[in-house]
């Protein structure tokens, strides 16, 4: 019960923002009209049943004038039923699609903004394949939440309704059990209620494992595809690496998980087909046997027999909503767990963000980091500081070994690091860019790529061609308009290039790079380094490295001190470096 009572606290948390939201007008209207059309299709099945009085009562007297009469409107109830029909999914789709399109666009933002979705990987595997979650689970969520929602809406009127035929019809039927008349009020109703209450309450027991088993399914079916996807991305390293047959082992062992789950799903549905289909098929047949007696001995006519066969099954068919709607509810479920993790895994996240310290400092400073003390994400300390100065314009290296923390200290001072005490500030109106090792470039336009992240739009053509010259790959600049896969096709020397003429269009106050030269030979490198200063006078740079003939192209080197972690940053031992 209390488990119940948690799913309907999450759905009403993942569905009601929608319809208070901007788009809430016509939320609300189109799901009113929703709404009113499956009332409106209860009320043609009621029509239908009273039908059924007039339309059996003249075929048993064979009174062809009201058979015709009949005929005219069964078709006027079922043209009215066919709009119905028509109108209600397609405006059903409406309401899906409008829903999807905001709540898609509602958990981009949660997702991608503040860098969520880096701390979320961080995290760990909290949130499992968050892209998963946005565009399969979010669809998924709404169409069944629609569907079960409304569902349980004509199936509630559509039990009420019946529910009173059927109560009136056992006033006018007298009981009649082993040659006794009973006087049993609402017996018709009764037997209903019994049957598919008790049918319910089995199915539930029954079909119970299918929940955390479509749970898993859908994980499963996730991490495979993300595996393959990882494939096809470092198609060439795994390749020369002749890490095929590697790849296929691991495939298969996700791809079992997959078939282990799935024969597990298959034999819980076995178990609960056997149940529903056994019982449907007795729901055929069990109203009439129940009415039969009265029929046989002349107490109703056929017609009172078919309306009561009719409304039986209406109500036990709107009892039994949970056995033939069980594997949707168990999908629904898992469906609904899955959004409510991500939206909390979001949540934590997004308050585990790294503290900015936007604040003023001297305007000849760039950069000041006081007691910074970085730490990995378990919690293991990493790097400390002790109050440390960059200056305006200043071009600083810092160097250590490898895995002591470089990188992780430029992620703190670029922001995204959320592991982090102590404090990092530079100006608020400066703009910052990181030239990471492998640069992103992605795949598409060259010029869209190496305006990124800004619209191509809003940067010059001119410039774009000068910079890729600047940088020496001229032969890219008559390709502009070429679109590739630009990672598979250009050496990561090439890319570290275009990353630095993105810097030259940018130009940003502030510039980190982590070993952003690292793949060109060391005289381009010096260019590089050269041309950055030169046409970006004013910005700072701080650069990670491990070539000793980077320091010349620095004015100053810091250095990660210790054998022990936390490695102290300080100034370096300018002879053990410059020594070499
Ligand atoms: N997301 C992460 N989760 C856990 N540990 C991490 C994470 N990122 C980095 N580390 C660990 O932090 C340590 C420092 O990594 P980092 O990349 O900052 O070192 P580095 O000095 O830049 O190394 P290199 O010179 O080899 O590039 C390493 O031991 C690494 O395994």
């Amino acid at each position: 019960m209390r488990a119940l009572l948690s799913l309907l606290g999450d759905i009403r948390r993942l569905a009601v923002p929608y319809f208070k939201s901007e788009e809430r007008w016509i939320a609300i209207g189109l799901l009113a009209a929703v709404i009113a059309l499956e009332l409106a299709w209860v009320f043609a099945t009621v029509m239908l049943n009273e039908w059924n009085v007039a339309f059996y009562n003249a075929i048993q007297e064979k009174d062809f004038a009201a058979f015709k009469t009949q005929i005219l409107i069964f078709c006027a109830i079922a043209a009215g039923a066919i709009v119905v029909a028509v109108y209600q999914i397609y405006l059903k789709q409406w309401l899906e699609v409008r829903w999807r399109r905001w709540l898609t666009r509602r958990y981009l933002g949660a997702w991608l903004g503040d860098d969520v979705h880096y701390r979320l990987r961080l995290g760990g595997d909290e949130a499992d394949n968050p892209d998963q979650r946005i565009a399969e689970d979010v669809q998924s969520f709404i169409s069944r939440t629609i569907s079960v929602g409304v569902g349980l809406l004509g199936t509630v009127v559509s039990l009420v309704s019946f529910s009173v035929i059927l109560w009136n019809l056992s006033g006018s039927l007298p009981l009649n059990l082993f040659g006794r008349e009973l006087n049993v009020p609402g017996y018709l109703f009764w037997a209903a209620l019994i049957y598919a209450a008790g049918g319910t309450l089995l199915a539930h027991f029954i079909g119970r494992p299918l929940v955390r088993l479509n749970f898993e399914q859908q994980r499963y079916e996730a991490n495979f595809r993300v595996d393959l996807v990882r494939v096809r991305e470092n198609g060439e390293q795994i390749a020369l690496l002749d890490g095929a047959q590697a790849e296929e082992r691991k495939l298969e062992g996700r791809f079992s998980h997959i078939f282990g789950n799935f024969v597990e799903l298959m034999k819980a549905q076995k178990r609960l087909t056997w149940f529903t289909a056994g019982y449907n098929q007795i729901s055929t047949i069990f109203p009439y046997v129940v009415v039969a007696p009265a029929y046989f001995s002349g107490q109703i006519q056929l017609g009172q027999l078919m309306q009561t066969a009719s409304a039986f099954s209406s109500v036990q068919g709107s009892f039994s909503f949970f056995i033939s709607s069980y594997v949707t509810l168990a999908e629904w479920t898992s469906v609904v767990q899955r959004l409510t993790g991500f939206e909390k895994a979001i949540a934590a996240a997004q308050a585990t963000r790294p503290t900015e310290s936007l604040a003023s400092l001297p305007a000849t400073k760039a950069l000041a980091l006081r007691g910074l003390d970085v730490r990995l994400p378990g919690g293991a300390p990493l790097i400390a500081t002790d109050e440390l100065h960059i200056a305006h314009g200043e071009c600083v290296l810092i160097t250590g070994p490898s895995g002591a923390g470089k990188t992780t200290l430029l992620r703190a001072i670029a922001g995204i690091w959320p592991y982090s005490t102590g404090s990092v500030h530079r100006h608020a109106e400066h703009r910052l860019m990181v030239l990471p090792q492998k640069p992103y470039v992605p795949a598409g336009r060259l010029d869209v790529a190496l305006a990124y992240p800004r619209p191509v739009a809003d940067v010059p053509r001119d410039q774009i061609a000068e910079a890729l010259t600047a940088v020496g790959l001229s032969d890219l600049a008559g390709r502009l308009d070429a679109e590739a896969l630009w990672p598979h096709e250009l050496s990561l020397g090439e890319q570290q290039r275009i990353s630095i003429a993105r810097a030259l269009l940018e130009a940003p106050e502030v510039l980190l790079l982590d070993e952003a030269t690292s793949a060109v030979d060391e005289a381009t490198e010096a260019a590089l380094y050269r041309l950055l200063r030169e046409r970006l006078p004013e910005s700072t740079f701080i650069s990670i490295g491990h070539r000793n003939t980077l320091v010349d192209l620095h004015d100053r080197v810091l250095h990660l001190h210790g054998e022990e972690t936390p490695r102290m940053l300080g100034p370096a031992a300018p002879p053990a470096l410059k020594a070499v």
